[in-house]
Order: structure tokens, then sequence, then C-alpha cells
């Protein structure tokens, strides 16, 4: 029997996690879930799951919360705020880590597991953008167990050899790793009526059914930069290794390719299920609830390059990374308080670009040694992508 915390568990990926643990009642219990701002949705799931603790961020949300649970015959106990996260991550009790808040509230409660040498369930990507070096080394220092859950990372993982070492893609015979994204809502959108696009339009994924940010992220491939920076990280890559590829099926998850010609890749439905469920029960396999592929039924599959002009988003991303670890944050940064500002309305789908270029263009390149200087740094990046803002409202 594991037992888990699932931080994030209102959102996509954590009721994704509740509802493969609640088909393996014998494998798994539930130690804490935390929530933010969807309490009714924090307490029922707290029910469903039997959650020993209940986790929010903010004080002015107890009274509310304790009135819901207090109607929902809801034992659980409350726990509250950032120090809170950081102790259900890394309580004694707890196996394993589910890391599925969004942005960057997500880094310190996923390192406060990575440094109680949990298996961590690694959803936020945006912890490996900010502090990748950092972040790893602290992984190797305290002996977690890191197994990725973004479903490209989680299709590159299942497609290594077994025997795979960080950062030695020759010894393992890899020539390249093929980082499969859909393109995103606006593939073949004409790029004259890009200035209008709504919120609900940027959130209309194709395929995967998300959270917003994440799902304007896709939209404008941002995601698949943080994807690319995430890739360096998790298998220690350098830049030069990794390829975008546009596959608007999002059937196959993301391939590694072998110095003989093999191409090895990772196929299913796109449910985040499968990689939640193989990170849950790594190294055996469990059933996870999707639906198996019906090859007969299945489109045809395309790939094509993403396009500068359609995607810059994405350049940026592969040019920060290049750069180093501040650009990355800084980007990170920028581009949270843009897509925020886009999803309230504020700003137009093509503001999210020009407020991340010009954040990363004001900000010098500094080396960033330790997690304080990465959050000072992250702040100082909202601050100036505030005032860009400020400047386009
Ligand atoms: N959804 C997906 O399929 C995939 C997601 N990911 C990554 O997983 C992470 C989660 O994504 P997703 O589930 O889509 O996001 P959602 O927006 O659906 O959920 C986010 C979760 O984080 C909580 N949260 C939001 N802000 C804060 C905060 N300031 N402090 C603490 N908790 C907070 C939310 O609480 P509440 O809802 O109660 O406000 C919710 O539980 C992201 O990093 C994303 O990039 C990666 C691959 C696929
Ligand atoms: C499900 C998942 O892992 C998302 O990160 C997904 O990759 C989003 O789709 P895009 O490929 O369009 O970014
Ligand atoms: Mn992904």
């Amino acid at each position: 029997m594991k037992t888990i915390t699932v931080l994030g568990a209102t959102g996509s990926i954590g009721q994704n996690t509740l509802d493969v643990i609640a088909r393996h009642p014998h494998d798994f219990r539930v130690f804490a879930i935390s929530g933010h701002a969807n309490l009714p949705l924090l307490v029922t799931s707290a029910v469903a799951c039997s959650a020993r603790y209940i986790v929010i961020s903010n004080e002015s949300s107890y009274a509310a919360l304790k009135d819901l649970m207090s109607e929902a015959n809801c034992h659980s106990e409350i726990l509250v705020g950032a120090k809170a996260l950081e102790q259900v991550s890394s309580a004694p009790e707890v196996d394993t880590v589910m890391s599925a808040i969004v942005g960057a509230a997500g880094l310190l409660p996923t390192l406060a597991a990575v440094k109680a040498g949990k298996r961590v369930l690694l959803a936020n990507k945006e912890s490996l953008v900010m502090s990748g070096e950092l972040f790893m080394n602290a992984v190797r220092e305290h002996k977690a167990e890191l197994l990725p859950i973004d479903s490209e990372h989680n299709a590159i993982f299942q497609c290594l050899p077994a025997n795979f070492e960080y950062a030695e893609l020759q010894r393992s015979g890899i020539s390249k790793i093929l980082l499969t994204g859909s393109g995103g809502p606006f593939r073949t959108k004409d790029l004259d009526t890009f200035e209008s696009i709504t919120p609900d339009q940027a959130c209309a994924h194709p395929n995967w059914t998300m959270g917003r940010k994440i799902s304007v992220d896709s939209a404008s491939m941002m995601n698949k930069g943080l994807e690319f920076i995430e890739a360096k990280w998790l298998f220690g890559l350098k830049e030069s290794d990794i390829e975008v590829v546009i596959h608007p099926q999002s059937t196959i998850h993301s391939m590694v390719q072998y110095v003989d010609g093999s191409v090895i890749a990772q196929l299913g439905n796109p449910d985040m299920r499968t990689p939640i469920a193989y990170g849950l029960s790594f190294p055996e396999r469990i059933e996870s609830g999707v639906e198996p592929l019906d090859f007969a039924s299945l489109a045809d599959f395309s790939f094509t390059k993403p396009e500068k002009q359609r995607y810059p988003n994405l350049y940026l991303a592969i040019d920060a990374c290049k750069q180093g670890q501040s650009s990355t944050t800084v980007l990170n940064a920028a581009n949270e308080v843009a897509v925020q500002a886009f999803l309230d309305a504020k700003i137009s789908f093509l503001d999210i670009a020009r407020i991340n270029q010009e954040t990363l263009q004001q900000l010098e390149y500094i080396e960033l040694d330790s997690i304080a200087q990465v959050i000072e740094h992250d702040s100082l990046a909202r601050r100036i992508a505030n005032t860009i803002l400020g400047k386009l409202l």
C-alpha cells in the first residue's frame, strides 16, 4: 500500500490522479490533497478519497471551507499556507507526491518532496523551467525518485533504454529526442485574425482537456517551449539533441531516435491517466481507465515543422534555454503574468509574446546559485512584466 499526497488535487491532473487512485483501493491511500480556489471540489474530493489532510493556500478560505466540510460530513484536518504544502509533501508517512499545482506556486512544495527523498510525480513543469540545475542536483543529493508525468516526457521515459544514464545519449545509441506537439487550436488559422482570439478559443485544445493556463500555452506553443526546457533537465540533454515536431493528432506522445535508424514511439489516446498510472505504479503497469487505441478508426498520422511566425513563444523559449537558467526563469514568470492577463481579457493573444520578449530584453542575465535567488529573480521578472503590461492597457 502506497501513501500519496496530491498537490493541486482540484485541477485537471489532480482529478485524473484521484480517478486512477480510486481504481486501486488496495494499492494506494491518500494522505493529503491541496486546492486553492475551488473549495467545493476540494471537499467532495476529500470525502471521496478519505484524505487525512486538506491543504488550502489562504487563511481567508478557512471559514468557507469549514462550512462546506460540515455540510458534507467531511472529517479531514485542515492545514493552511505554503509551509503546510511543504509539510504534507515531506511527511514521513508519505511515499509519493503528485506535483500538480500550476505555475511557480508549485516549486517549493515539489522541492520539499524532493528533499525528503520521495517518489515525485512531476506534472508541474514550471519547477524545472525555473530551477532546472538546482532542482536536479537536489534530486541526486536526496536520492529522490523523479518520474515525469508530462505526457511527452513520460513517453520519452518509456522509450529510453532501461539502463539509460543521465545525459549519456551516445552511450545508449540515441541520436535524437523527438518532442511532439499538437500545434494547438490555431495551427491552420489565418495569422491576420490572431489579434481577435478569445480566451475560450485559446482554451479549446483539439485533443486534451486541461487547465486554462496550460491550454493557452499549448495554443501559443509556449507549452512546447517549456517542455523543451523540461526535457533538457529531466534527461540531461543538449539543445541540439531535441527536435520539436508538430503531430496534430496527439496519438504519438514523443519518440526517441536511435543511431541505427530505429525510432521508438509511445502511443495512446490523449488521456493523462496513462502517464499518471505509469508514475504511480512504476515499474509495474496498472489499469488506468483509458480506452485502448483503436487503430482502425485512427485518422492519418501527420507531421510538420512549427512555423516561427505562428509560434514566436516556442522560439523565445528555445533561445532562453540556450542562454541558461536566468532566462528561462524570467520567461516563465513573464509568461505567467501575460497568460493571466490574456485570460482576464485585458490583452490580446499576440500581446503574450510581446510581453515575454520585452521582459527578457529588459532583464540582464545573472547567475542563479540558490532557490532563494531563483525566487527573487522570478519576482523581479513579474514586476517588469507587469510594468510592460500596464503600458498595454
Ligand atoms: N492538464 C494536463 O493535462 C497537464 C498539465 N501539466 C502541468 O500540470 C500542472 C497542473 O496543470 P492542470 O492540472 O492542467 O492545471 P489546473 O489549472 O487544472 O489545476 C491547477 C491546480 O493548482 C491549484 N492552484 C492554482 N493556483 C495555486 C496557488 N497559487 N497555490 C496553490 N495551488 C494553486 C488549483 O487549485 P484550484 O483549482 O482549487 O484553484 C488546482 O488544484 C501544470 O504545471 C501543467 O503545466 C502537464 C501536462 C499535462
Ligand atoms: C497532455 C500534455 O502533456 C500537454 O502538455 C500537451 O502536451 C498539450 O498539448 P500540446 O502538444 O498542444 O502542447
Ligand atoms: Mn505535455
